[in-house]
């Protein structure tokens, strides 16, 4: 594994140099990867394997969803089955429901484990918090996982741009004696782009947290806060909406993703970096306390518990609806639309 220095802490990561292509088809040679569900990460994973040469089958039940995998190409019968079937012939279960489907799904999936199969997640939910869930894995299966740090969507975009999203990968049970190199050739053939190391309750501890910290609650308040205020002393939807959001995502952000922070501050104005480097401390102290009370609640598990108790109920998805259109139908996400329409590409 190639060692590196991240900011003073040497870590180690398997990169696509040291552990290739060719490596992991080989090690994956006479397995049958079974991707069931074909949600957002279901396609990312399952199409990027299928390129990268691998034997994937999907199993998703009858309904949109598998229309969509019908549509990309995966073949009724051939590549694309039922779930139970798929459950069958695979010898790798990737278990892409969600979460919380996958608490119902657990006795079937089970039933198909026999010795020699490897269950495969991309979270540490299911068997971290497996007082919750059920999910008791048979001793003689390898369990682990590999779990993109971004969404389905981009996984899919960055591969067939020869890009690749960072997944964390993780061994839970070992029965084979083979299954951390099993695990590693699966996250290079989802298309990682290099590897680092976990277990599952660092992995669900910290996921949690981010996508409800900055990486979508903390951020998502934090915009709605900035455009109120500036909504409230007179300043324009227009004006509101491009200082607040449109700015950062089209022009700070992937600057900052490709320089650091530290490049950013250097290379804006003298004003705008005077601002920013008195405004970022109280931004951090007011949001810290938020932060670790939501640690502690995911650490507690009960963000879990929420998370499948409100995800199991019946009517799910008219609750989800109406708590996104609170969002879609808010005044800054409305301009939000009306900007994105004007983006010259959009021609
Ligand atoms: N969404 C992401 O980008 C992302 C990123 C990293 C990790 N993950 C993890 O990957 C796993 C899959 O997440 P996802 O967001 O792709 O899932 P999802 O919510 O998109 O659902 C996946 C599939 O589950 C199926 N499904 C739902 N309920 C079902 C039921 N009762 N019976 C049968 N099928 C059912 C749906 O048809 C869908 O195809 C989860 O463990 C999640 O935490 C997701
Ligand atoms: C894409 C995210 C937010 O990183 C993932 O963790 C998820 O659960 O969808
Ligand atoms: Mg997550
Ligand atoms: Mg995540």
């Amino acid at each position: 594994m190639a060692q590196i220095n991240f900011g003073g802490s040497v870590e180690e990561v398997v990169t696509r140099e040291e552990f290739p292509l060719e490596k992991a088809r080989e090690v994956l040679a006479n397995e049958t990867i079974a991707v069931i569900g074909y949600g957002v990460q279901g396609p990312g994973q399952s199409l990027n394997m299928r390129d990268n040469g691998f034997n994937v089958i999907v199993g998703q039940r009858k309904g949109k969803t598998y229309d969509k995998a019908v549509a990309d190409g995966w073949v009724p019968g051939e590549t694309l089955f039922e779930i139970e079937e798929a459950l069958e012939k695979g010898t790798i279960i990737c278990f892409l429901l969600s979460d919380a489907a996958q608490i119902e799904l657990w006795p079937t999936v089970k039933k198909a484990l026999v010795p020699g199969k490897s269950l495969y997640f991309s979270h540490g939910f299911g068997v971290t918090y497996k007082e919750q869930t059920g999910i008791v894995p048979p001793a003689d299966v390898d369990v682990f996982l590999v779990a993109p740090k971004g969404s389905g969507t981009s996984l899919r975009r960055l591969f067939v741009e020869g890009k690749g999203l960072n997944s964390s990968f993780a061994v839970y049970q070992d029965a084979s004696g083979n299954a951390r190199t099993k695990c590693i050739a699966m996250g290079i053939g989802v298309g990682s782009g290099y590897l680092f190391e976990t277990d599952f309750y660092r992995e669900v501890t910290s996921d949690l947290t981010g996508e409800r910290g900055t990486l979508m609650g903390a951020i998502q308040g934090i915009f709605a806060a900035q455009y109120e205020v500036l909504r409230e002393n007179g300043h324009s939807p227009s004006e509101a909406f491009n200082e607040t959001v449109e700015e950062l995502t089209q022009s700070l952000m992937p600057l900052v993703a490709e320089n650091g922070m530290d490049w950013m501050y250097a290379n804006c104005s003298t004003t705008a970096q005077r601002g920013a480097l008195d405004w970022w401390k109280p931004f951090k102290e007011a949001t810290k306390p938020v932060f670790q009370k939501l640690y502690d609640s995911v650490k507690s598990g009960e963000q879990a518990n929420i998370s499948i108790t409100r995800n199991s109920q019946p009517d799910y998805r008219e609750k989800l609806e109406v708590e996104l259109a609170e969002l879609r139908d808010s005044e800054m996400w409305i301009a939000g639309a009306a900007v994105r329409s004007l983006r010259p590409e959009r021609n």
